[in-house]
């Protein structure tokens, strides 16, 4: 190419990124009908035309662009996307327009924080309603009434059904299998049987007339029973209790997987804790399935008040940690992950620690690096078996990385732009982060979508 016909191409970028600045949507359209080419070309520090008609506020020039097919994940020299630019300086529309994704509502780059709802295994369909844990009388009258969901566990797996994709792929979608009190009334009977009220289903419009009549109460039975004995009582065919729960219970909706974060919790903790803690003698269910009582009248648990005697949650910090230059992210990876994935440090909170100290204990645990400032995000019930993701932001403060190779395969900070890649292109990212129904996967994306770097 000679420097005449270098130099017409440099005039022919500037023009279009010049005529997207202004906001001139006839022109940055006649350019790209003629040279196509031009569509994510970039100028001085790297902007796009996406970059500079963001930063101006063009709605119409920006709609042209991305409809266009332009990418709009590109970040300038200073790690900025279009959404951080047209964020930064006011531009709502403008960034409302550049979080959307092809999904439709699903939001790629929320302006707003994360909500704790929107982490996988919070939501809460059921009024757990306690207080009614001790009414004998009222929860015996629930178990048998006509309308009370049951559902079914197997060695801490819920009876789910699966619906197959048409061409045979991948399940599309899983449900919890529910049965009514006569299709189990013979396994609550038996003495094996471990039955948890789980709640009552929430009115969505408590004006409405039926409010009189009690909302449907829900409970979980795990029996010891023969799986497959278990699932000839179901009618439905594609029935199964998942023999992998990590994997198989992420493909449940958002309701039936915060319900399954209780019941399995709850379940587990039964599986371990058959005798006292305390003593060895064997104990009493009692409060709907969310006590042990000691048998033992002399057992010191059953005076002041122990946690042996209810479930146990287990709180691990989980972070996401910054560089320095507020432009890398510290990513490691467990020899059991899949090949080519690396999530966000964990580790569980120690007795007597802060949730501060125990991010920075463990990070240095585990890739030697020193963190400062934690800053807490959200949190993520983990019912594997009971414990509670504290999700964190955390800076570092020292840049060396030195893995605990008992824990950690390997440990890297990773620049923004490959984290982008990973999260929201797929075409042969650098390395693959976990499933969006991890916490893991909120925090990562919680970091590309601030600001970092205005
Ligand atoms: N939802 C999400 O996004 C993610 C969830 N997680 C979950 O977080 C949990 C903790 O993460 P991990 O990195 O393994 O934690 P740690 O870094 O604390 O390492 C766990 C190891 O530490 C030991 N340990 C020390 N204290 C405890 C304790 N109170 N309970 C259990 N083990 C303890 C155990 O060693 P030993 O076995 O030798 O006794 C265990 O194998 C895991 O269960 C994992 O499933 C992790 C990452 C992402
Ligand atoms: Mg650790
Ligand atoms: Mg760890
Ligand atoms: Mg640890
Ligand atoms: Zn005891």
């Amino acid at each position: 190419m000679t420097s005449l016909q270098l130099s017409a191409k440099e005039e022919m970028v500037e023009k279009f990124l010049d005529a997207a600045a202004r906001g001139d949507l006839s022109q940055v359209s006649a350019l790209l009908t003629r040279v196509p080419s031009l569509l994510n070309q970039t100028g001085y520090s790297g902007w796009t035309a996406l970059m500079l008609a963001a930063r101006n506020g063009h709605y119409h020039v920006v709609e042209g662009l991305l409809s266009h097919g332009c990418d709009k994940f590109l970040v300038n020299s200073s790690s900025q996307t279009a959404y951080d630019v047209s964020k930064f300086w006011g531009h709502r529309h403008v960034s409302n327009l550049l979080s959307r994704t092809d999904e439709g509502c699903q939001r790629v780059l929320p302006g707003t924080d994360l909500s704790p709802q929107e982490n996988y295994f919070s939501c809460e369909p059921l009024d757990r309603l306690s207080a009614k844990r001790t009414d004998k009388v009222w929860l015996e009258d629930r178990q048998s009434a006509p309308d009370t969901v049951y559902l079914l566990f197997s060695s801490l797996s819920p009876m789910v059904s699966s619906s197959q994709e048409e061409d045979g792929g991948a399940a599309a979608e899983t449900k919890l299998c529910r049965f009514t009190y006569e299709a189990v009334k013979d396994l609550i009977q038996k003495p094996s049987a471990v039955l948890i009220f789980l709640g009552v289903e929430r009115r969505k419009n408590r004006s409405s007339s039926s409010s009189s009549q009690e909302p449907p109460a829900w409970f979980a039975i795990s029996s010891d029973e023969d799986a497959a004995e278990l699932l000839k009582r179901c009618r439905e065919k594609s029935c199964s209790f998942p023999k992998t729960p990590n994997r198989d219970l992420l493909n449940l909706n958002e309701e039936d997987a915060g319900v399954v974060a209780q019941a399995r919790s709850v379940l587990a903790w039964h599986s371990r804790y058959s005798f006292c803690p305390t003593c060895g003698s064997s104990t009493r269910l009692e409060e709907g399935g969310h006590k042990r009582s000691c048998l033992n009248s002399d057992c010191s648990s059953l005076r002041g008040v122990h946690n042996t005697c209810y479930p146990r949650v287990d709180p691990v910090v989980i972070m996401l940690v910054i560089h320095p230059d507020g432009n890398h992210c510290l990513l490691g990876r467990k020899k059991i992950f899949p090949a080519g994935m690396f999530s966000c440090l964990a580790g569980f909170v120690e007795p007597g620690e802060t949730m501060e100290e125990a991010v920075r204990r463990e990070v240095e645990e585990e890739s030697g690096v020193k963190v400062g400032p934690v800053q807490y995000v959200s949190c993520q019930p983990w019912p594997m078996p009971s414990n509670l993701m504290i999700g964190c932001l955390a800076v570092a403060i020292s840049t060396d990385i030195k893995v605990d190779e008992n824990e950690i395969e390997e440990a890297r900070w990773f620049p923004r732009q490959q984290v982008i890649d990973s999260l929201f292109r797929g075409a042969r990212p650098a390395f693959t982060v976990p499933p969006r129904q991890t916490i893991a996967h909120q925090l990562i994306r919680h970091w590309i979508h601030m600001n970092s770097n205005l």
